[in-house]
C-alpha cells in the first residue's frame, strides 16, 4: 500500500498506492511507517519524496474506516516520525492533498505542488477537525486568521493560493514528482530545524481574546447548530495560546468528542450519499451502469423568466451551445440582459472566459430545431405546456430529448402530447437554477433509460447533484413539503404564530422557517397551485375540503394581496415591498386571533418540540410513502434532495437519516399520537413502510432497501 524505491541515486521515493484517492487506510499507514523506517535507516537514501500513485497525492483518512474500530498505526505518531526524520522529506502533491493527506504533507519538511492540485482541510464537512496535527501546524505556518478560514470552512484551495498563503514551497506545471526529486537532491545537508512546523512558534495576533470571540460568534451563527466548526475554532485557539504538546492534547480531546457524534455520522453519510445518488436505478431495473447517455452539445431553453434565465446560465457555463427562446419581446430583452450579466459576473469572479458567446436568443420556437435537448421553463400551466410539447414534438429531430422544468405537473401527461413519450423527462431545477446544486431528474412510466441517463449526465456536467425520481404530484421534494407546510398552518390555527413556528424550525437548523421561506418565494405561488387543485373557495372559511382538514389561512392572506416580501406584507411585515428583513406583524396576530374566534378554536401554547415533531415527522412520513411507492430508489435519494434543495441541515443528514437517528419506533409512536389528536389529517397516518421497518426490528438505514423490496402482506 506504500512502495519505496531509490531514484536519482539517493532519493527514497515513497509512493502511496490505494486507488482511487490513496486514502490513508490502515494498510497505507502501515506502508508509510514501514517505508519511512527503511528510508531513514538506509545509508544510500539521503532525502525522501512522498507521492501518490495515479496523479493523486492523498484524499485523507479513509472515511470508510470511521464506522468501525480503527486498527493499524495511528496518524499522529506516523506524521511526527516523518517530521522528526534527520533526512529532508518532500511531499510531491498532485491531484488532491486533503484532510489527513495535507496533514501528512505538513509533517514533511517541504511541499512541492502541481499547479492543478487542490489542497485543504475539509474535516469540518465530515463533522470532524484536522486532528492529525493540522489544527496545530497550519496556524504556525500561515497565521491564525488564514488557518481559521481554511479549517472552519473546509474549503479547497488552488496550489497558487496555497503558495501565496505559505503552506506550499513551490508550484510546478511540469512533472511534480521529478520536480520534488530535484528539490530533494538540492536540500540535502541543510538544517531541518526551521522546517519542523511543530517546533515553530504560532504567530499570535495582538488581541487573541477579541479575535477568537469575534470568530466564534460568526462561526456559531453560520454553523446553525453544527458542532464541528465550533470545535475547529477551539482547536486553533489552542494552537495560538498553548505550547505545541498541550495544543495537540486539546486537539485530540476535541476530536474524541466529535468522532463519535451523531453529527459526524450524519455528515459522513451525506458524503457517501452524494456520490451514491449518481448510481441511479429505475423500478424497471434500468441502471446507471447499463445505460449510456447520449452526447449533448446543443441545448435549448424555452421561457426566459427567472428559471429559464438560471437554466440558460447553467448550461452555458457547462460549455454547451444554447439557444434561448422567449416569445414576448420585452421579456426576451430583459432575459438576454440578465443572462449576459450573470455570465459576465461569474466569469470575472472565477477568472475564466465568459460564456456569453455560447448563447443565442430567438423569439421563434423554430430556433430549437437542431438542439439535442430542449428544456421547457415556461409558466407553470398545464394547458400552456401541453401546447408547447405538441409543437416541440413536430419541430425537433426525432431523437431530441424533451425536458420540462415543471415542479409538480404530470410528466407522463406531457409525454403523451408528443410522438416520442420515451424521450420526455422532467429536469426540475431549484431557484436560482445556476446556483442551487439540486436537480431532480423525473422519469415517467414511458421515459427511456437512455433519456434518464442523458439528463443525469447533463446534470453532472452542470455541477449538480442529480437525483433520479419517479413521476408523482410534486415528485419527491415538493410532495414531502406539502404535509410540512400544512402542519405549520394547522399549528397557527391552534395557537402558534409564524414567529414561534419559524423559530423552532430555525433552531432545528433550517436557514429559514416555513413562513419566512413562504414570504420569500411568494404566497401566490402556492395559491395558484391550490386553485388549480380546486381547493380554493374565495371568501370562505371552511376548514374541511375534499374530505380532509384544510387551512384557508394562506388563501385569506392572498385575497388581501399579501403575497410576502414582494408586496411588503405576508406572514411578516417588511419595511418596503422587496425588502428582506421580516418583522412580526401585529395586524397578522390580531387576524389570527379573530380567525380562531370565528372558527371556535381555542388557542393553546405550542412549544418547539411539537412544532418540530408535527412538521418534520409529517414530512418524513411522506418520505416513507415515497420509498414504499418506489418514487425514490432509496433513503439516500430523498436525503440528498432535502440537503441540496430544501435547506435541511446537513449535519442532521437529511430527513430519512434523521428519522433513523431519532429511532423509527419513536417516530412511529409520535405520528400515532398526533394522528389520534387529529384524525382528520391523513398525512399523520403512519406509512405502512414505517410500520414494516419497525416490525422488522428497525434496521440501520443502509439496510432499509431490503425491507422496501421484500414482498409484503396486507397486514
Ligand atoms: C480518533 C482519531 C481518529 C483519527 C482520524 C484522522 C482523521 C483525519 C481526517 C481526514 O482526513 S477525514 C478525510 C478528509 N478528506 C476528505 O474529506 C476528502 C474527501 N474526498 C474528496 O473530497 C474527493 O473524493 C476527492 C479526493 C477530491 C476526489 O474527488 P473526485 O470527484 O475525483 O472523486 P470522488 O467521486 O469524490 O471519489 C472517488 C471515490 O473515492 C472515495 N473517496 C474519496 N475520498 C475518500 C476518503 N477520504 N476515504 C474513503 N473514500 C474516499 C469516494 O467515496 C468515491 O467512491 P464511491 O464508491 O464513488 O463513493
Amino acid at each position: 500500500m506504500a512502495e519505496l524505491s531509490l531514484v536519482s541515486g539517493s532519493v527514497g521515493l515513497i509512493t502511496l498506492q490505494s486507488p482511487p484517492v490513496n486514502a490513508l487506510s490502515a494498510a497505507v499507514r502501515r506502508g508509510i511507517v514501514d517505508t519511512m523506517q527503511r528510508a531513514v535507516s538506509d545509508p544510500k537514501v539521503r532525502s525522501v519524496v512522498i507521492c501518490g500513485q495515479n496523479g493523486v497525492f492523498c484524499g485523507g483518512a479513509d472515511i470508510r474506516e470511521f464506522g468501525s474500530t480503527m486498527t493499524g498505526p495511528p496518524l499522529v505518531p506516523m506524521i511526527h516520525a516523518i517530521e522528526a526524520a534527520d533526512k529532508p522529506v518532500v511531499a510531491a502533491i498532485e491531484g488532491s492533498a486533503l484532510g489527513g493527506g495535507l496533514e501528512l504533507a505538513l509533517g514533511c519538511h517541504y511541499r512541492i505542488s502541481h499547479a492543478k492540485a487542490r489542497l485543504g482541510l475539509p474535516e469540518v464537512t465530515l463533522g470532524l477537525l484536522p486532528a492529525a496535527g493540522g489544527s496545530q501546524r497550519l496556524p504556525r505556518l500561515i497565521g491564525v486568521p488564514a488557518a481559521l478560514d481554511l479549517i472552519t470552512t473546509g474549503r479547497h484551495v488552488t496550489a497558487a493560493e496555497a503558495l501565496k498563503l505559505g503552506f506550499v514551497d513551490q508550484v510546478t506545471d511540469q512533472n511534480t514528482v521529478e520536480a520534488a526529486v530535484q528539490f530533494a537532491l538540492s536540500v540535502v545537508g541543510q538544517s531541518l530545524e526551521s522546517r519542523r512546523i511543530s517546533s515553530l512558534p504560532c504567530p499570535c495576533p495582538v488581541d487573541v481574546d477579541a479575535l477568537f470571540e469575534g470568530v466564534m460568534q460568526r462561526v456559531r451563527q453560520s454553523a446553525r447548530g453544527a458542532i464541528a466548526p465550533v470545535a475547529c475554532v477551539q482547536a486553533v485557539r489552542a494552537a495560538a495560546t498553548l505550547p505545541y504538546a498541550q495544543g495537540m492534547q486539546r486537539e485530540q480531546e476535541l476530536m474524541a468528542t466529535l468522532f463519535t457524534s451523531g453529527q459526524a455520522r450524519a455528515l459522513q453519510y451525506c458524503f457517501f450519499s452524494q456520490r451514491a445518488v449518481s448510481r441511479w436505478s429505475m423500478p424497471s431495473g434500468a441502471r446507471w451502469d447499463t445505460c449510456k447517455p447520449k452526447p449533448v452539445t446543443k441545448a435549448a431553453v424555452i421561457g426566459l423568466g427567472t428559471m429559464g434565465r438560471g437554466i440558460t446560465v447553467a448550461l452555458a457555463q457547462a460549455g454547451l451551445s444554447v439557444v434561448a427562446v422567449e416569445t414576448q419581446p420585452q421579456q426576451l430583452k430583459a432575459g438576454q440582459r440578465a443572462v449576459s450579466d450573470m455570465l459576465e459576473r461569474a466569469a470575472q469572479r472565477l477568472g475564466v472566459p465568459s460564456a456569453v458567446q455560447g448563447v443565442r436568443y430567438s423569439q421563434e420556437l423554430q430556433a430549437v430545431a437542431d438542439a439535442h435537448l430542449v428544456i421547457e421553463a415556461v409558466f407553470e400551466d398545464m394547458a400552456l405546456k401541453e401546447q408547447l410539447f405538441k409543437q416541440l414534438s413536430s419541430i425537433c429531430k426525432p431523437d431530441t430529448l424533451l425536458c420540462t422544468n415543471t415542479s409538480a405537473l404530470d410528466i407522463d401527461h406531457l409525454a403523451s402530447q408528443t410522438h416520442r413519450p420515451q424521450q420526455v423527462v422532467g429536469m426540475h431545477f431549484f431557484a436560482p437554477a445556476h446556483v442551487m446544486k439540486l436537480l431532480e431528474v423525473v422519469y415517467g412510466p414511458r421515459s427511456a433509460p437512455q433519456a434518464v441517463a442523458t439528463a443525469m449526465a447533463l446534470g453532472k456536467r452542470m455541477g449538480k447533484v442529480s437525483v433520479a425520481v419517479g413521476n408523482c404530484r410534486g415528485f419527491v421534494g415538493n410532495r414531502m413539503l406539502m404535509p410540512y407546510v400544512e402542519e405549520a398552518l394547522f399549528l397557527l390555527e391552534e395557537g402558534a404564530t409564524p414567529e414561534t413556528v419559524d423559530h423552532a424550525l430555525e433552531e432545528f437548523g433550517f436557514p429559514m422557517g416555513v413562513f419566512r421561506m413562504s414570504d420569500l418565494s411568494g404566497l401566490d405561488v402556492g395559491w395558484r397551485v391550490r386553485k388549480a387543485a380546486g381547493l380554493v373557495e374565495p371568501g370562505k372559511m371552511s376548514r374541511v375540503r375534499q374530505g380532509r382538514r384544510y387551512s384557508p389561512l394562506g388563501d385569506l392572506l392572498c385575497e388581501q394581496g399579501r403575497f410576502g416580501q414582494k408586496t411588503g406584507q405576508g406572514w411578516y411585515l417588511y419595511e418596503t415591498p422587496g425588502s428582506r428583513e421580516a418583522r412580526p406583524d401585529p395586524w397578522l396576530h390580531s387576524f389570527l386571533e379573530e380567525y380562531r374566534a370565528r372558527q371556535g378554536l381555542v388557542s393553546r401554547r405550542i412549544d418547539s418540540q411539537e412544532v418540530q415533531e408535527r412538521c418534520l415527522y409529517a414530512l418524513i412520513n411522506e418520505g416513507f410513502n415515497i420509498l414504499q411507492e418506489s418514487i425514490a430508489a432509496g433513503p439516500e435519494d430523498i436525503d440528498m434532495i432535502y440537503v441540496f434543495g430544501y435547506g435541511w441541515p446537513r449535519h442532521r443528514g437529511g430527513p430519512m437519516f434523521y428519522a433513523s437517528q431519532v429511532g423509527l419506533p419513536r417516530v412511529l409512536q409520535r405520528l400515532e399520537h398526533y394522528q389520534q389528536l387529529h384524525p382528520d389529517v391523513p398525512h399523520l397516518q403512519p406509512s405502512s413502510l414505517l410500520w414494516r421497518l419497525v416490525s422488522s426490528g428497525s434496521p440501520p438505514i443502509h439496510r432499509w432497501r431490503e425491507v422496501i423490496r421484500k414482498p409484503h402482506s396486507a397486514l
